[in-house]
């Protein structure tokens, strides 16, 4: 089987299914729901056994009411007959009331789950792994549950209990013929276990195709991709990428609806055939002198396989259905089976917002990404004391922006310490380090929604004189008011809408908002020309003396008056000191300056 996506590429579809799929699983997921389950079976039940009634008050009819013209009983029989089919239609409707409830808390229970656990999941998860995908997978997968759970689910165990009952009732009315009415039943059973093992392979491939559609769509047909596109002249290409994997897509459906086409049309034939095979064979009997062979029976008889030929045919098809959805949860499971690399401890050490200083300190911190030969981080000491401005800077690639995510804890260190505070990051509760930490990130990212929802988002009860006090030490309130619609103008798809540095501004704002005790912007400024940024800096230092400010920079002006001035290579930190300490010193802070110059 071709597996496109990257997440499998490792891993065959039955290894996969194996490793993450079992009946207990999924059964465990119906748990939450048991009351309202045994009641449904108890209704499904109930109204498999009015079905069976059926056929013998016909019997009653043909062979005793009409024979003796017993008005009276026929009439009895017939209201009967009527009442149960009411009956079974009341069971019926409220039948299809639970399960669609039921359905429904699970495959929302199933959505937030994913969702809730991709949240948690590290940064490297979703540096390797497409957003169509896992849009995929929560739209697309978890959506193709939704006939199990809602339909497939019920309707077996209808189906079954139907079979069941029919069966047993087949077996009473008079076993020779029921005998003979069940030979078809290894060959279609058969049958539909051949056909079920291809669906489900299909059904596989056919969500990593949707998986590749949608990633193609929502990388190629956002803002950054028409403009690759169009830039680069490579929309046709695109185009043509585009119909090979659609008509991939079809040609799966196809497969998909057509596996096993054939061997059920055989099934469906053999099952027609059986009414009128079975009165040839009934009126042989009666021939013969079988007393239990009566044209009531043969009546009730064909009335039962008509009966259980339909929900057999069903369950079959059932069992076909489930199988594929085992595909389906393959992948969802695989999903909720990824680890949590960067947790809370049990028992976290929670810091009071107001006695927290803001104190940092780097203790041999080494780190290496996941299949990295080297450390991107290698032995790095760094103290920060509370309230200082420091500033690192070294060249593309030294390990500057990981040395923020580190101090983020978006990823856990390989070895040494940072303590905030004293306390080791990972000991800190989630809540206390973003409220010690705000970081301003080298690409900042505004959602699709007002400018005053983007800087609410950091803190929802901002008032507006809060968002305008942070839009004015961020530069950026002038530009604000001057749109036409201020504060609820709409920043558009990642706020493409905005210049880059109107974006960093707004950015800045935004995490300013929060009012950390540790500020960390990582080139959050390398968008702002020289005026804008001495402006921000220096209202950045009026609006909270106390904070401690970590700036990430190429841009040496940006860092020429900070405290401290940490020099990264190739993932060490080689020298330190203040600008023109370092200047003196001759080494690569010098020569960064002179090469600027
Ligand atoms: N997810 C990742 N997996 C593997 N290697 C990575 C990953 N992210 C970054 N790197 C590598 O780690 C090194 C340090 O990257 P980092 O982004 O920290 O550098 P930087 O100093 O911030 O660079 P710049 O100034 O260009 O932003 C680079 O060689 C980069 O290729």
């Amino acid at each position: 089987m071709v597996n496109s996506s990257q997440d499998f590429e490792d891993c065959s579809y039955d290894e996969l299914a194996t490793k993450h799929v079992s009946v207990r699983r999924v059964l465990g997921l119906f748990k939450a729901y048991s009351t309202r389950l045994i009641m449904m079976l108890i209704l499904i039940v109930a109204s498999s056994a009015l079905g069976m009634a059926s056929p013998f008050l016909l019997r009653a009819i043909i062979d005793d009411a009409l024979p003796n013209g017993d008005l009276g009983f026929l009439a009895l029989l017939a209201g009967s007959l009527i009442v149960l089919a009411c009956l079974g239609t009341v069971i019926g409707v409220l039948q299809v009331a639970i399960t669609s409830r039921v359905g429904q808390a699970i495959m929302h229970d199933l959505r937030v789950r994913v969702y809730a656990h991709l949240q948690s999941l590290s940064l490297g998860f979703f540096m390797t792994t497409r957003t169509g995908e896992v849009q995929s997978r929560i739209a697309s997968d978890i959506g193709g549950l939704q006939a199990l759970v809602t339909h497939t689910a019920s309707e077996l165990t209808r189906n079954v209990s139907t079979v069941v009952m029919t069966i047993i009732a087949m077996l009473a009315l008079e076993w020779r013929l029921a005998l003979f009415s069940f030979l078809v039943l290894p060959a279609a059973i058969w049958i539909s276990h051949r056909v079920g093992k291809v669906r489900e392979e299909i059904t596989y491939e056919q969500q990593l195709r949707i998986a590749d559609m949608s990633s193609m769509v929502q990388e190629s047909l956002s803002i950054s991709g028409i403009i690759l596109a169009r830039t680069m002249g490579r929309t046709d290409h695109l185009t043509r990428r585009f119909v090979r994997t659609s008509e991939g897509v079809a040609a799966l459906e196809v497969r998909s609806h057509t596996a096993g086409q054939w061997q059920w049309a055989v099934i469906d034939l053999v099952l027609q055939a059986l009414p009128a095979s079975t009165l040839l064979l009934g009126s042989i009997l009666m021939s013969q002198g079988t007393a239990a062979v009566t044209i009531g029976t043969m009546v009730a008889m064909v009335a039962l396989q008509e009966q259980l030929l339909w929900p057999l045919e069903e369950v079959l098809r059932s069992g076909v259905e489930i199988r594929t959805t085992r595909a389906l949860f393959a992948r969802i499971f695989d999903y909720l089976d990824r680890p949590v690399e960067t947790r809370e401890r049990p028992g976290p050490t929670v810091l009071d917002r107001k006695s927290i200083r803001g104190a940092i300190r780097l203790h041999k911190v080494s780190f290496a990404y996941d299949g990295s030969q080297r450390p991107t981080i290698d032995d790095v000491s760094i103290d920060i004391p509370a309230g200082s401005h420091v500033a690192i800077v070294g060249a593309t690639g030294s390990g500057k922006t990981t040395l923020g995510y580190l101090l983020a804890r978006l990823y856990d260190v390989d070895a040494g310490s940072i303590c905030y505070d004293g306390v080791d990051v990972r000991d800190l509760s989630f809540q206390s380090l973003t409220d010690m930490l705000g970081v301003v990130p080298q690409e900042p990212y505004l959602l699709n929604a007002s400018i005053a929802d983007n800087l609410r988002f950091a803190r929802p009860d901002a008032s507006d004189e809060d968002l305008i006090a942070a839009a004015k030490v961020a530069q950026v309130h002038e530009m604000i008011s001057a749109l036409p619609n201020g504060y609820d103008t709409l920043v558009g798809e990642r706020g493409y809408r905005f210049s880059g540095g109107e974006k960093q501004r707004i950015a800045l704002a935004r995490t300013l908002l929060r009012r950390p005790r540790v500020l960390l912007m990582d080139e959050a400024t390398s968008a702002l020309d020289p005026v804008t940024e001495r402006a921000m800096s220096q209202a950045l230092e009026t609006m909270d003396r106390e904070c401690t400010t970590i700036t990430i920079a190429h841009r040496l002006s940006t860092v020429r008056h900070a405290d401290r001035i940490f020099v990264m290579d190739h993932g060490q930190l080689v020298e330190q000191g203040r600008h023109d300490e370092l200047l003196a010193l001759g080494g690569v802070y010098a020569e960064m300056v002179r090469s600027a110059l």
